[in-house]
């Protein structure tokens, strides 16, 4: 039906409902599950599943259940059971580390294995696409698409979904238009939108760069607190900074500003990264504690930007070897890297060792 929502467009819902805190189908061809972010997940809703008739198990990804000791049989994930007594704020206490040094006996766990677990998979992948924390509560039913249709739940097909989710969405060029800057007066900015319901993201061009001729470009992931804050825990304000200054100066030049605030897991799960950072974990071990991996970001988006902007090489101005990487096999060509080693304070020297030392930033 050409007024009935396609999969991508699904999917947008899908992320909507959890961020609320509703339940979503996932339908395969034994029936499927309905499954809820944990973070956002409520008593009566738990309860509502509990109802269903089949156990429920917590959905978390194997760098959770490692901090948790709970056995991953599943590779990247653990189907954790969920204990007859267990409560709403069971569910959140595992999901979420922030009390794990004050309360660290929340185990020992049980995990399932055998079966399939790929639904599971798809509900984590599905949480994380809402920027909540990576884990859901599932339960596996047979009439799970009867179910979708009386609770009017929004509905996934479970195998094309996870396909989906591995490419990058097409993006769309919205709009430019003239931007004076005071690094440049010849400034624009360009609007790109996913056409999959995700964040738009930016380009802020200087000048006229020549097409056919390497340009110096930044990709710059949003930070909202280094950004606009200030904040002395990172380096991303005076690297933001820099970069449009020395495009200025030479003239010519492109920023990317993607909106992947946190490196992909999105500004309330950095805050949550904030506070185990000041429980003494470093930037990568508090990713992992939340369930993450180091760096949830997708670059080829960078990629996809600039081709359609026409640029087909660049000086990239980074620290961040993944950067380059992406962008050779994203088949655009980095002439060079011109490094941008600017902002270090007493506060971030730590934050920045550990890029060097875990992430291979080069400085
Ligand atoms: N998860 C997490 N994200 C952080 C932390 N500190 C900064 N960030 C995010 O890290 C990203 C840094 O982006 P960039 O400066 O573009 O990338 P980079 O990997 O440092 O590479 P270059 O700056 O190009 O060398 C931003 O999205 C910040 O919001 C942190 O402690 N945890
Ligand atoms: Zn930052």
């Amino acid at each position: 039906m050409p007024l009935s929502p396609d999969l991508s467009e699904l999917l947008a819902r899908a992320r909507a409902d959890l961020r609320m805190g509703l339940p979503v189908a996932l339908l395969n061809e034994s029936g499927g599950a309905v499954m809820l972010a944990a973070e956002t997940a409520r008593a009566h809703r738990l309860a509502g599943l509990r109802a269903l008739g089949g156990a429920p198990v917590l959905a978390v990804t194997a760098r959770r259940a490692a901090t948790l000791k709970a056995r991953a049989y599943d590779g990247a994930l653990a189907r954790i059971e969920l204990p007859d007594d267990a409560d709403i704020a069971w569910v959140h206490a595992v999901a979420d580390p922030k009390d794990d040094l004050r309360a660290p006996l929340k185990g020992p766990f049980t995990t399932a294995r055998g079966g399939d677990a790929g639904l599971h998979a798809l509900a984590i992948d599905l949480a994380k696409a809402a920027r909540l924390l990576p884990s859901a509560l599932v339960v596996e039913i047979a009439d799970a698409r009867a179910l979708a249709d009386t609770a009017r739940l929004t509905a996934i097909p479970a195998a094309a979904a996870r396909d989906m989710m591995q490419g990058a969405s097409p993006l769309r060029a919205v709009v430019h238009g003239r931007l004076p800057l005071a690094v440049s007066e010849a400034g624009r900015l360009h609007v790109f939108r996913p056409e999959d319901g995700g964040e738009e993201h930016y380009a802020v061009e200087i000048g006229q760069p020549d097409r056919a001729a390497p340009v110096l470009a930044r990709l710059h992931s949003a930070c909202f607190t280094g950004d606009l804050l200030g904040s002395l825990k990172c380096d991303c304000g005076p690297q933001l900074r820099a970069a449009l200054a020395q495009m200025g100066a030479e003239g010519a030049g492109v920023l990317l500003y993607l909106n992947q605030e946190g490196r992909g897991i999105g500004l309330a799960n950095k805050m949550r990264a904030y506070s185990l950072q000041d429980q003494g974990f470093d930037t990568v071990e508090a990713n992992h504690r939340l369930g993450f991996e180091d760096d949830e970001r997708d670059f080829r988006l960078g990629a996809e930007i600039l081709q359609q902007m026409g640029f087909k090489s660049v000086r990239l101005m980074t620290n961040n070897p993944a950067k380059i990487d992406m962008m050779r096999r994203s088949g655009v060509e980095v002439a060079e890297r011109v490094p941008l080693r600017v902002g270090e304070t007493p506060q971030n020297r730590a934050y920045l060792a550990t890029k060097a030392a875990k992430s291979g930033h080069l400085f």
